[in-house]
């Protein structure tokens, strides 16, 4: 039987299904593997399920001649924290969980963004610390999202699923950024640059996948194209961000708020964020359902087991 790790603690359903193809090693710390341990992992085991914070940099893979682990069977869509391109040098396929983690995350861009234009934080905040004066007219308006214009910067498959709850669930106005033109069923307009959609969008989404290529491209050029009646929403990943200069162009006033749901340095939040009431802030929320868990941990499974018969696992991505 192949030795699989499993690198943090998984819904049972994900840990008995991969105990019905492996031996497994559950590893029932939360906190992600040191450089020493994911070497260690390389050496010990035939294939290992990691996922966020794993960072499975060039590094780890220098010094590993022919490994016995042969499959990186990445938990999540988002595969950036592995350097597949090193991992395919060191001879180890890297897989990862598309579609399963698609509606739930849409799901959170959805909350985040009715949260940061309605004021939900503000409000709830305001009410628990027995602020409320009581209701009136003029109190805690925020933006009406019925019939904007949504622009969404990265336009795949969780791109597509916002786009979808904004259009039919909301009326807006659909804009994109992408590498390439994504027909849909309803209008939905590319935009050539990331400025040009800023100006136009009601709402900015970010919904591209983190990586060398995205690093940074949403900065200072972006926000100050933004309406100051705008709002800006974070899915994907920290570092497609410049936080800093988000964080600059928020205390500038440059918009109206702002829904994260990930960090450049997570789980470190910068406390000039924590101190603007405009901002909204989840903790990487996106895929936080158990079924949804379940979803992609038994995708990430199944990665497993079709490498393992000889097969081309189903979400290879190097
Ligand atoms: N917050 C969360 O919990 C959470 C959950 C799931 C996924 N995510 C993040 O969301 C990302 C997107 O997931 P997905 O399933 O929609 O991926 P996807 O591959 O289906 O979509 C990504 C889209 O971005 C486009 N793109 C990539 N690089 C680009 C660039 N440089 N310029 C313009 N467009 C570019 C691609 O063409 C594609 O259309 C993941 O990679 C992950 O980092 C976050
Ligand atoms: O990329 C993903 O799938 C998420 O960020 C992890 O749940």
């Amino acid at each position: 039987m192949k030795r699989v790790l499993l690198t943090r603690p998984l819904p049972d359903r994900v840990v008995e299904a991969a105990r019905t193809h492996f031996e497994v090693e559950l590893r029932d710390d939360p906190a992600p593997l040191k450089l020493g341990q994911m070497r260690g992992a390389l050496a010990l085991y035939d294939g290992v399920l990691p996922t966020l914070g794993d960072m499975f940099s060039a590094e780890v893979f220098a010094d590993a001649e022919n490994p016995r682990c042969k499959i990186l069977a990445n938990f999540g869509v988002g595969y950036n924290h592995i350097d597949a391109a090193a991992a395919r040098g060191a001879g180890i396929s890297v897989t990862n969980t598309p579609g399963a983690v698609t509606d739930a995350t849409a799901d959170i861009a959805m909350t985040l963004i009715l949260m940061s234009a309605r004021r939900a934080g503000e409000g709830e905040r305001m009410v628990r610390a027995g602020k409320w004066p009581g209701w009136n007219p003029t109190q805690m308006l925020g933006l009406h999202v019925s019939g904007k214009t949504v622009g969404i910067i990265g336009m795949g498959r969780i791109g597509q699923a916002i786009a979808q709850r904004c259009h039919y669930g909301f009326g807006m106005d659909v804009i994109y950024y992408n590498r390439s033109p994504k027909p849909m069923e309803f209008p939905a307009r590319q935009v050539e640059s990331l400025e040009a959609l800023a100006a136009q969008a009601d709402i900015v989404v970010v919904a591209v996948p983190g990586g060398a290529e995205t690093h940074h491209i949403v900065g200072s050029s972006v926000f100050e194209a933004m309406k100051p009646s705008g709002h800006f929403v974070n899915i994907a990943r920290g570092d497609v961000v410049n936080e800093a200069a988000l964080i600059a162009a928020l205390q500038a006033g440059a918009f109206a708020g702002a829904g994260l749901d990930v960090y450049e340095k997570e789980p470190i939040v910068p406390e000039a964020l924590k101190a603007m009431e405009n901002v909204t802030l989840l903790p990487h929320l996106g895929t936080a359902a158990l079924e949804v868990r379940e979803a992609m941990g038994l995708m990430a499974v199944e990665n497993l087991r079709a490498f393992f018969a000889g097969e081309i696992p189903p979400n290879l991505v190097n």
